[in-house]
């Protein structure tokens, strides 16, 4: 099944875990997460501000010395002892052949909960326990794949599509449009505006998106689907909160992640 559906605004809403007066910290949902590096310390930073921004219980950051100072610089909220997660987020910031987090990662990855693969971890997807989604861009799926750059630019639905049913897992391929392919279903959305194109984008993106899947990681474990329509949603939220960010002129990305909170409560609203 190579046919997208456009996945919206209102069918994200149904994807935002509004907090109960019965919740904990615990309950909404716990984020680990693995990113960052030396070389890319600020990667990690981004990640987890736009997690947090989302809307999540905890994030636990198990990253790179460097980067957890960071972290914590920006976000001391952020807890970077061990514990029990729902969910991970690993690799963005990370050079996919020297990764000075691989251990922590590879022990990560045997705990039977959902996982978001990014940057330099795409390649672990078949180490993982729980369900996997892959967030490539086209080159980094290209190296994946072992496959053509241009072939992928040129029809990234099609591949979208052959790099989940080839490795079995979620696959997010990131572009102007948004491709998410997964078991039985296949969407697409393109809310973000070509501002967008900046670095640090794709960061953001997977620390949304790993605070969607913490926060849902039993209906993950219920319905493998869900994982696509929580990458869709992620998307959606990172393109509605982008061209809120932008106002029609250039943004940065820490402005995207500001700019969450108030996309979040319009779509509850509307
Ligand atoms: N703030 C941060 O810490 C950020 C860290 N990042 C990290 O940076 C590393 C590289 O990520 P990419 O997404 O660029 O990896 P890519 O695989 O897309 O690019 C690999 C290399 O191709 C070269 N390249 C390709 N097109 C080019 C062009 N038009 N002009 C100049 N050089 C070009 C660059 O040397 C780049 O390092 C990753 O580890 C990534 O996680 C990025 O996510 C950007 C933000
Ligand atoms: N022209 C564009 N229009 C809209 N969104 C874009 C465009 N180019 C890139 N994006 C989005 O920006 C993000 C870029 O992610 P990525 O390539 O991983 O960047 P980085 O590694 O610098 O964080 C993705 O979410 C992608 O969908």
């Amino acid at each position: 099944m190579s046919t997208y559906t456009a996945w919206t605004a209102r069918d994200s809403v149904g994807r935002i875990a509004v907090p109960r007066e019965s919740d904990d910290k615990y309950s909404r949902g716990v984020l680990g997460v693995i990113t960052g590096s030396t070389m890319y310390p600020g990667a990690a930073v981004i990640g987890v501000e736009a997690a947090l921004r989302t809307g999540v219980g905890m994030v636990r950051y198990l990253g790179p010395e460097r980067a957890a100072g960071l972290v914590l610089q920006r976000r001391p909220e952020a807890v970077t002892s061990e514990g029990r997660v729902q969910a991970w987020l690993m690799g963005s910031g990370m050079d996919h052949v020297e990764r000075e987090s691989l251990a922590q990662m590879v022990e990560a990855l045997a705990q039977p909960v959902p996982v978001v693969l990014d940057g330099g971890a795409l390649d672990l997807y078949d180490r993982a326990a729980g369900p996997v989604i892959v967030t490539p861009h086209f080159r980094e799926l290209a190296r994946l794949l072992d496959a053509n750059l241009a072939d992928i630019a040129a029809g990234p639905a099609v591949w979208a599509r052959r790099a989940a049913d080839e490795l079995g897992v979620t696959v997010l391929l990131k572009g102007h449009t948004t491709y998410v392919a997964g078991p039985g279903i296949s969407l697409s959305t393109a809310s973000a505006p070509s501002w967008l194109a900046t670095a640090g984008a794709g960061d953001a993106l997977a620390g949304i998106l790993g605070s969607l899947v913490a926060t849902h990681s039993a209906r993950i474990q219920d319905d493998p689907a869900e994982l696509a329509r929580l990458a869709a949603s992620a998307a959606v939220l990172h393109g509605l909160a982008a061209e809120r960010a932008s106002g029609g002129g250039p943004l940065t990305i820490l402005d995207l992640a500001a700019a969450v909170p108030a996309t979040i409560a319009a779509l509850l609203r509307d």
